[in-house]
């Protein structure tokens, strides 16, 4: 069993296992180089682009798993809503869904729509051989959130107006878009994805109890049955207050962003489940040894939880030096399984 599906199902092994967050991207010169003159969502749905982005930081970082390079809204886009995704802002959706007329746009995602996805996946999983695919999808909130303001929202304003003031309008949304997202990942664990990944990068921005009713049973809806198949990650950021609430999703594994200690998250998440995190991406920046101690920090919090899959507390940043990631990958396969034995975790 690949490292990073055994530590997802709490049975860790011998290797620590490592990915990071937006591997595939802006970092790496070798991905500028193959993305000159090709629209972002040109590349996401081109087999043979696919297929080369994915691969190249597994080649360079030996990183324990690819991430499938896509983008959250790209089913979005595969089941024709009219969006782009614009270069340092984000997706930018042209009708913005305010009114329930406006969700005529979002019909059911078939799986005949994304062919390009499993052509990709197949092709992957060729060359990968033992080093297991992430498929991912984005979850209903954080998808409602760009529908439903048009674009990147700092105060999610609209979002949140439409989810007190219309709950059955909101709900009617969410429906939609868990049904999208579960095919999409549907899609990936059919073709070959090892373990998924649901990205709810903005619930942090909610109240536990608003998540509770009106995301939780929505999140739960894509990520539900899938156990049966693969392991499931469910990450979010600014969560501290909604992580066990988030483990509830129907989920092996809870991401944590860097603001709360690996430790402290396992303690509020409770023994059954696995945690991946949570270097902050901002110390990317910082001299070597200071990020290599706080490295080792993460890791010996992380031995508190049954499987601990090593990670960034979000996305790597587009500046980050890709020679720090390397360093990272070696140092977590060199030194982690000690300091996390030493830090108590007995697997
Ligand atoms: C919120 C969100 C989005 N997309 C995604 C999320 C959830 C993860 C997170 O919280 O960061 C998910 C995503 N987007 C992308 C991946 C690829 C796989 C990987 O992690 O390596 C994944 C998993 C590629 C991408 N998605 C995007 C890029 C950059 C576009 C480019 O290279 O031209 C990449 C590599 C565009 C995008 N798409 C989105 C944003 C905010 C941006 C950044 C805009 C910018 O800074 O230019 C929406």
């Amino acid at each position: 069993m690949p490292a990073l599906v055994a530590a997802a199902r709490g049975r860790q092994g011998t290797r620590l296992p490592v990915w990071f967050m937006r591997q595939a991207g802006r970092s790496l010169p070798e991905y500028r180089e193959l993305r000159v003159g090709t629209r972002m969502l040109d590349a996401c749905s081109d087999p043979g682009m696919i297929h080369e982005i994915t691969m190249q930081p597994v080649r360079r970082h030996r990183v324990d798993a690819a991430i499938f390079f896509s983008d959250i809204v790209l089913p979005l886009k595969a089941m024709g809503v009219d969006l782009d995704i614009v270069a340092g802002t984000g997706p930018v959706i042209a009708r913005p869904v305010r009114t329930r007329a406006d969700l005529d746009q979002l019909g059911e995602l078939d799986p005949s729509q994304v062919g390009f996805v499993t052509e990709a996946i197949t092709s992957l999983v060729g060359e990968l051989g033992a080093t297991p695919l992430i498929g991912f999808a984005g979850a209903p909130f954080t998808l409602a959130s760009y529908m439903v303001e048009g674009g990147p929202s700092k105060d999610h304003a609209l979002t949140k107006s439409m989810m007190a003031g219309d709950p059955e309008l909101w709900d009617e949304l969410c429906r939609r878009l868990a049904q999208v997202s579960r095919t999409f990942l549907q899609v990936q664990v059919d073709a070959g994805a090892q373990a998924v990944q649901l990205f709810d990068s903005w619930a942090g921005a909610l109240a536990e109890e608003d998540y509770r009713a009106r995301v939780l049973p929505h999140s739960q809806a894509v990520l539900g049955g899938l156990e049966r198949e693969v392991p499931r990650i469910h990450f979010g950021v600014g969560t501290a207050e909604l992580l066990p609430a988030m483990a509830e999703a129907g989920t092996e594994v809870v991401g944590v962003d860097w603001r709360t200690p690996l430790d402290v998250a396992s303690r509020r998440i409770g023994p059954g489940h696995a945690v991946q995190g949570n270097l902050d991406p901002a110390l990317l920046l910082a001299p070597w040894e200071v990020l290599a101690e706080r490295l080792r920090e993460v890791i010996r919090r992380g031995a508190v939880a049954p499987g601990h899959i090593v990670n960034l507390g979000h996305g790597v940043p587009p500046s980050t030096d890709p020679d720090v990631l390397t360093r990272i990958v070696e140092l977590v396969h060199t030194e982690g399984p000690a300091l996390r034995a030493e830090a108590g975790h007995t697997d």
